[in-house]
């Protein structure tokens, strides 16, 4: 166990921030924490960091009391607004940190070289910030982040601002770095948490709740169907081939279906019915989309 959190509690005057809020990180695929502006993710990851500390509640690094020795040791977190000093080179900056961490000049260069070789930007290290592009930088600061082979890294908001080609670069490395770091990732991009993460931990009003992206329930199948053009009384059309399914419109043209898990290749029948019924889709996915998980409205 990396991180055990138990009844984490935090108050700011009379408003009540975090509420009970208990979980376990074991190390392994990045895990995602996806809340509402103002739900508390931030006050949650400086608790974990230790630049604020619970009004109750405990928590664990491993079997030992979270301490700021053990923080330092475990984890790196890196917030969204983090910059780079752009008076320094990556390389002599990065050294530079690598000796705040307590390492000899010459192992804190060699740890400078390993970050900057992880994030493939050891042809840059001489280079200053500045003269970085954007999706450079974030790497630069991701490398930054990885200084001291921590071993739980929190990321907020990873690839806010960057381009879709930065942004899928930053994914690649994190889901690449994962073997042997386990990410915390906060996003407000839910369709990036879930290619990236399978446990998606949830915060609302402060109360903590987990889901599992794989994790539809055993014995339900969950389908999304998105068609490629309107469709009337598509619903009563599918229930009435399908009896035993629950359909439900999440979107203009998208809908989640789902059918109990002994109906055998239920996908190949839906297929058949779109065609039968000469109804084109756009795409039939396997579970229901993390969106549709954590905000299952009915579309209206
Ligand atoms: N230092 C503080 N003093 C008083 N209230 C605070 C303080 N820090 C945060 N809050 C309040 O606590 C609540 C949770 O804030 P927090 O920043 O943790 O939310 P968040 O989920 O990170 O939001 P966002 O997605 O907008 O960054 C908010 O109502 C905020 O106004």
């Amino acid at each position: 166990m990396l991180i055990q959190a138990t009844r984490l509690n935090k108050h700011f005057g009379a408003k009540h921030v975090l509420k009970d809020v208990s979980f376990d990180i074991e190390a392994g695929s990045p895990i995602a924490l996806v809340g509402p502006n103002g739900a508390g993710k931030t006050t949650l990851f400086s608790i974990l960091c230790g630049y604020l500390s619970a009004d109750s509640g405990s928590l664990h690094f491993g079997n030992d009391k979270a301490s700021t020795a053990k923080r330092l040791k475990n984890l790196a977190a890196l917030p969204q607004d983090a910059q780079l000093d752009p008076s320094f080179s990556l390389f002599k900056q990065f050294s530079f940190y690598g000796q705040l961490q307590g390492l000899t000049a010459q192992a804190a260069r060699l740890e400078a070289m390993r970050v900057l070789e992880l994030v493939n930007l050891q042809d840059v290290s001489k280079e200053y910030p500045q003269h970085l592009s954007h999706g450079m930088r974030k790497r630069a600061c991701i490398a930054q982040a990885l200084i001291g082979d921590p071993q739980l890294v929190l990321l907020d908001e990873a690839t806010a601002g960057l381009d879709p080609k930065h942004a899928k670069e930053i994914r690649e490395l994190v889901a690449s770095l994962s073997d042997d770091i386990t990410f915390i990732l906060s996003s407000h991009d839910l369709s990036e948490l879930e290619r990236l993460c399978q446990r998606v931990y949830y915060l609302d009003q402060g109360v903590l709740s987990l889901y599992d992206t794989k994790g539809n329930a055993a014995d339900r199948q969950h389908y999304t169907l998105r068609l490629k053009q309107r469709a009337v009384n598509f619903e009563s059309l599918l229930q009435l081939a399908f009896p035993t399914c629950q359909v439900t419109q999440t979107q203009d043209r998208e809908y989640t279906i789902e059918i109990g898990s002994s109906h055998q290749q239920f996908d190949v029948a839906l297929l058949m019915f779109l065609y039968q019924h000469n109804l084109p889709y756009h795409q039939l996915t396997n579970g229901m989309t993390l969106e549709n998980q954590l905000f299952s409205n009915k579309y209206d």
